[in-house]
């Protein structure tokens, strides 16, 4: 669905603070794919999201998203196939905008959809869709989104991303700014929306025990490559010991993230 060959990112080339933060890695996504993606700090897993979305340009290698090469595809372009949920909740709305305004935009993807007609018929389709949520938030169609709470915010973003209906979806730590209980509910419903709507996923999360109970397929970065890829039955068998132990197995070092492991 998407491959990636030989993307390479390097920082500051030619200069004394030249880092390569993404090295010469590979990976075929496939239609359905749900993956999740742990790394020590500064693995290069934001920069591989960068990548993807088009955010930044690769300095070699290449990237294709079914027949198509998108490698120098701008990232408005792009957007339309790949959409991306960052940690910040108020990202993905537009605050100062009713939550009907917001919904609009998201399924006619971009402004001039306000002037075709948001009639009682999309307010109730709107309206089913947010019960979908189970906050109450399809009884608030007329109130500015930035009246919602951090965790209703993020679960609006991501119903509106799910029902736009990208090729792929980025999810870049999307409930580590949440309290416990909405980070739960938002993986609830990620894992929800996932199964229900078939979507091809990709998750950064700090959490092992997310990554582990999440999706079909676990990739571990570190220094800009994947060093671990992991699916099926044997992914079912993970446990956060045995991927820190396979961690140090493979790059030599201990995985340096101690939240990763506390599990917050
Ligand atoms: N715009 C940039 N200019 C220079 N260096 C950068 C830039 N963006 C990222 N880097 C460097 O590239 C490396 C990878 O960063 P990246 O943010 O992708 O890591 P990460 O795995 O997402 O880390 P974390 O888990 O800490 O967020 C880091 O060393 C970072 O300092």
């Amino acid at each position: 669905m998407i491959q990636i060959s030989h993307l390479s990112k390097v920082f500051n080339p030619g200069t004394a603070d030249e880092h390569t933060a993404i090295h010469n890695l590979n990976l075929d996504v496939r239609e359905g794919d749900f993956i999740t993606i742990i790394g020590s700090n500064g693995a290069g897993k934001s920069t591989l999201f960068n990548l993807i979305s088009g955010t930044l340009p690769p300095s070699r290698g290449t990237l294709q998203l079914g027949e198509r090469d998108i490698t120098r595809l701008a990232e408005h372009r792009r957007a339309k196939y790949i959409g991306r949920i960052f940690q910040n909740p108020t990202m993905g709305t537009a605050g100062n905008m009713t939550l009907e305004d917001n919904m609009m935009i998201a399924s006619t993807k971009g402004f001039k959809g306000l002037k075709i007609s948001l009639n009682e018929k999309r307010r109730e389709y709107f309206r089913s869709q947010l019960k979908r949520l189970d906050m109450g938030l399809e009884h608030r169609l007329k109130e500015n989104v930035e009246l919602l709470s951090g965790g209703q915010r993020q679960s609006v973003t991501l119903l509106m991303m799910v029902l736009s209906q990208p090729r792929l979806i980025l999810l870049d730590e999307h409930t580590a700014a949440l309290d416990p209980r909405n980070a739960a509910k938002i993986q609830d419903l990620t894992r929800q929306f996932v199964s229900e709507f078939g979507l091809t996923c990709m998750m950064i999360t700090h959490n092992m025990q997310h990554a582990i109970d999440h999706g079909n397929r676990l990739l571990m970065m570190d220094r800009g490559r994947i060093v671990l890829d992991v699916d099926g039955e044997e992914k079912k068998r993970l446990t956060v010991a045995g991927l820190v132990e396979r961690f140090h197995a493979v790059t030599g070092t201990e995985f340096a993230r101690d939240d990763a492991l506390l599990g917050e």
